[in-house]
């Protein structure tokens, strides 16, 4: 076993960039004898590692003992307290004590739960990083804001103060800033807390008498990620708990992240210091994403679920939904198990007939407007480029196009076309309705992008 755990190192010191190794598979012992009837033993020296290498790195080391044994290895991942291989890496800040026994809290407050296992104590969702978060106008400044933070806590931005609508993505990202801090420096303590379960925290540490724990707590953090911070309106004992923690913190330079669904000044039941230290920093917005993000995004998600989603079929889901990206998520969930279910392919009439509801609910009267946003998007031009006296082809064919499906789908006659254009004469859209009816008999693409446009605006 020592053979193959030394072939599996040095196959993981190539495929992982140094830093990784050394965080995650150098300080995995072995342990046990040498013996393949015994299987693999790995000791991990904490629960973060542990818990890390289960979840990333455990099939890798099967299909690599598979490859060296011909033959499945049982592997055994457990947590050890003996002497490590490697130095000891700092150990991670104690627990804070267990308030003072109570007979009745059925469950201890999640802050002050003694626990082995720093992943538990952090609240992090692991699955919510940089790497699947797709980046577009609409987050990039939030995000490159992010990572700045994430590689340099307390000392690039403090607070940084996250805002935007619901499910746009402010969880992911303050739950990616976390992540990526652990991922680098595993002795940092990090913690994500959603502001209404920080305000239960106040209420226990109250019925309780363990203000002095709750405080210690929350002032030993190297990193505080508050999500939905308007949830501390009109909460006076919370807002004034988190005003001193926060003085701390900061004055401490560690760093503090807040996500909110408006912007500092207009958060209503907040106290005004509090409101001026959430500007302290920097403020980002997240704002909705424009259609070819949602297009990315929706195409990312079938991947995460091993789906290849076509350009079609993405286009037609964010095209009908257009404010939030939890919602688009919860149109694939559908389209997804609509073609399970049936059987059948994911191509644009499954996922018609899996959205109808949702599609049925969007306002479906076709404007001009409407159609040269929905023709921009889907040839990834501006709407200006349309009423422009420009003349490329990548221009004048989608400008063709939408004037003939405004004469197809609307009642507007040649000249109100035309106007709508730009002003152009009514012999321009005339002209550009008879070369799309001819060109599409002999031209495929052509065809198939008039068939994609017609069922997203028809819905
Ligand atoms: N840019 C993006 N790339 C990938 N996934 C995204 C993106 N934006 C949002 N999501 C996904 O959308 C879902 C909703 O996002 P999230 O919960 O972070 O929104 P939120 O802004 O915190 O909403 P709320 O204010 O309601 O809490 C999540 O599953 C998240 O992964």
């Amino acid at each position: 076993m020592s053979s193959f755990w030394n072939s599996c190192l040095s196959q993981f010191e190539q495929e992982l960039p140094l830093q990784q190794f050394n965080t995650w598979i150098r300080p995995l012992r072995l342990e046990g004898e040498d013996d393949i009837n015994n299987g693999l033993r790995l000791i991990a020296p904490n629960g973060f590692i542990l818990k890390w290498v289960k979840e990333r790195y455990l099939s890798r080391i099967e299909d690599l003992g598979r490859a060296y044994f011909d033959a499945p290895v049982s592997i055994a991942l457990t947590l050890g307290s003996s002497k490590p291989a490697a130095p000891p890496r700092p150990p991670a800040r104690p627990a804070a004590p267990a308030p003072a026994a109570d007979p009745s809290p059925p469950v201890p407050p999640p802050a002050l739960r003694a626990s082995s296992n720093p992943y538990e104590k952090t609240r992090l969702i692991n699955s919510f990083t940089f790497d699947n978060l797709v980046v577009g106008k609409a987050n990039d400044l939030a995000r490159a804001a992010a990572m700045q933070v994430a590689q340099n806590p307390g000392g690039a931005y403090n607070p940084l103060f996250i805002y935007g609508g619901a499910g746009l993505g402010k969880t992911h990202l303050i739950h990616a800033i976390g992540n990526a801090i652990l991922a680098q420096q595993p002795d940092k303590v990090v913690r994500y807390v959603h502001a209404e379960d920080y305000y239960s925290d106040v209420v226990r540490a109250y019925q309780q008498k363990s203000f002095d724990v709750f405080k210690r707590y929350y002032r030993s953090l190297d990193v505080l990620l508050v999500d939905d911070v308007q949830f501390f309106n009109g909460k006076n004992r919370t807002q004034e708990e988190f005003f001193y923690a926060f003085n701390a913190l900061i004055e401490a330079r560690k760093q503090i992240v807040i996500s909110c669904d408006t912007y500092p000044k207009d958060i209503s039941g907040l106290e005004d210091r509090l409101i001026t230290r959430f500007d302290w920093g920097l403020t980002v917005q997240i704002e909705p994403p424009e259609t070819e993000m949602r297009v990315a995004i929706l195409k990312k998600k079938a991947e995460a679920e091993g789906v290849a989603l076509s350009d079609e079929v993405a286009f037609v889901i964010a095209k009908h939904l257009r404010s939030n990206v939890r919602e688009l998520e919860g149109a694939l969930k559908k389209v997804l198990a609509y073609s399970s279910f049936h059987g059948r392919e994911i191509e644009l009439d499954l996922a018609k007939e899996a959205l109808k509801d949702v599609i049925g609910a969007v306002n479906r009267q076709i404007t001009v407007e409407n159609i040269q946003k929905t023709v921009a998007d889907y040839y990834k031009i501006k709407v200006a480029d349309l009423f422009s006296p420009k003349r490329t082809r990548a221009i004048a064919r989608p400008r063709q196009v939408a004037m003939w499906l405004a004469k197809d789908l609307t009642a507007h006659s040649y000249p109100m076309i035309g106007d709508a254009f730009g002003g152009r004469d009514h012999t321009t859209v005339l002209h550009a309705v008879r070369t799309i009816d001819s060109l599409r008999t002999k031209d495929n693409e052509l065809n198939h992008d008039l068939h994609v446009l017609l069922q997203v605006l028809k819905g």
